[in-house]
């Protein structure tokens, strides 16, 4: 069978969209993928310079690559079959917007937008120009969460009925100019949009995609924000989700900090009878134990599971769209739309509970 090849047009050159032409430029067979491979054709920036800089230094230099000092370029070139989108989560929505209206297919970064009415003005235009679109939630496609979800689905830890996740990162926020897409909330900044998808996607995992909970939404939420006085960001975020209008009834403790490192506790899903732990970072974890509990409740047995594969682990979900658009989907079955609306939805009632508003302007639909 021949490979079908997707090609990639790649809109801005900063950290995220480094990390993730290095990984399409893996070799597929290095993670036993022969059935779909990746070539960037186009690499968009604010400059030319900029642009051809990072294919030098990303790509070696490749030739075939062009290089382009405005995204509606790449958004315009007839050789891009899906664009990749890795600017701050303010621009999301315009980029987004701007690609599927030039009728390409679009994998854009986390946060997918501001908020979710952005993300719904943006899930029209894909329908309306019968586009594949998905957020660029990578951890959903790593193979531990893979095999996680299967563990989960095939029942014998029983029920889940606590999730702990944090996900946190010092980002030296008293040293960093305000700028900075982290502290600048003209950027979307704060722990919120930045980590709070990871302990999110692992909720989403567990409790909303169990098998009992029959994609029923939560019937609760809370969040709590504890801002810096620096940009007035939000510093410190706690969330929680009770799932509770379903067979299942189960609750999710989510934090995610931006002045503290990215250790330890990681996610903790407690189940009836046992426990996954999987230990920091959770964006793309390496090992999970799975304990289990006897008769009495103490453990009688751990088993830990350790993955490793060639690259970052952003080429996983790159495999995922290309399998869907040569399949003619318009979305994962993985990270589909209405995962990637469930967060915004969330996110937008846990800043209203903290009290954190975007500058006038920034939210392009309200
Ligand atoms: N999936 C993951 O693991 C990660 C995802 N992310 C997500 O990716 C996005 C980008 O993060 P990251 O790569 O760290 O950010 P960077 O600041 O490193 O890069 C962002 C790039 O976007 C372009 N850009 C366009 N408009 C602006 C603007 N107004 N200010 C600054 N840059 C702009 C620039 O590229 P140019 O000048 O070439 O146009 C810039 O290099 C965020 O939404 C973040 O949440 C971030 C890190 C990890
Ligand atoms: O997606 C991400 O994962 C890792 C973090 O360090 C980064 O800020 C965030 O955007």
């Amino acid at each position: 069978m021949n490979a079908y090849t997707l090609r990639w047009g790649i809109i801005s050159t900063g950290k995220i969209a480094t990390c993730f032409v290095k990984d399409l430029l893996v070799d597929p067979k290095t993670r036993d993928v022969h059935d779909v491979v990746h070539k960037v054709v186009a690499v968009g920036s604010r400059t030319t310079e900029k642009a051809q800089d990072f294919i030098d230094t990303i790509a070696g230099g490749d030739k075939s690559i062009k290089a382009y000092g405005s995204y509606e370029e790449v958004y315009a070139d007839k050789d891009v079959d899906a664009i990749y989108i890795g600017t701050p989560h303010t621009s999301h929505y315009d980029n987004a917007l701007a690609a599927v209206k030039a009728g390409k297919n679009v994998l854009c970064e986390k946060p997918v937008t501001c908020n979710a009415a952005e993300l719904r003005s943006l899930l029209a235009a894909v329908k309306e120009h019968d586009v594949f679109f998905m957020e660029a939630l990578w951890t959903r496609f790593q193979p531990l969460t893979l095999e996680v979800k299967k563990l989960i689905d095939e029942g014998s830890l029983g029920a889940p009925v606590v999730l702990h996740a944090d996900l946190s990162g010092d980002f030296d926020i008293q040293n960093i100019p305000t700028t900075h897409r982290i502290l600048d909330p003209a950027l979307g900044g704060g722990a919120l949009l930045d980590l709070g998808p990871y302990p999110l996607i692992w909720a989403i995992v567990a409790l909303y995609e169990h098998p009992s909970n029959k994609l029923s939404g939560p019937s609760n939420i809370t969040g709590t924000m504890l801002k810096t006085p620096i940009t007035n960001v939000d510093r410190n975020t706690s969330f929680t989700l009770t799932f509770s209008s379903s067979e299942l009834a189960a609750q999710a403790i989510l934090t995610c900090s931006i002045n503290l490192n990215a250790q330890q506790p990681g996610v903790v899903i407690r189940f009836e009878r046992g426990n996954i732990i999987i230990p920091a970072p959770i964006y793309c974890p390496k090992e999970f134990t799975v304990q289990r509990f006897g008769m009495n409740g103490g453990i009688v047995s751990e088993e830990r599971r350790v993955f490793q594969y060639v690259g970052g682990g952003w080429h996983f979900q790159a495999d995922d769209v290309a399998r869907c658009i040569r399949d003619g989907k318009k979305e994962s079955a993985l990270w589909g739309h209405s995962k990637s609306l469930l967060e915004m939805e969330i996110f937008d009632e846990v800043r209203r509970q903290g009290g954190y508003s975007f500058p006038a302007g920034i939210e392009r639909v309200v």
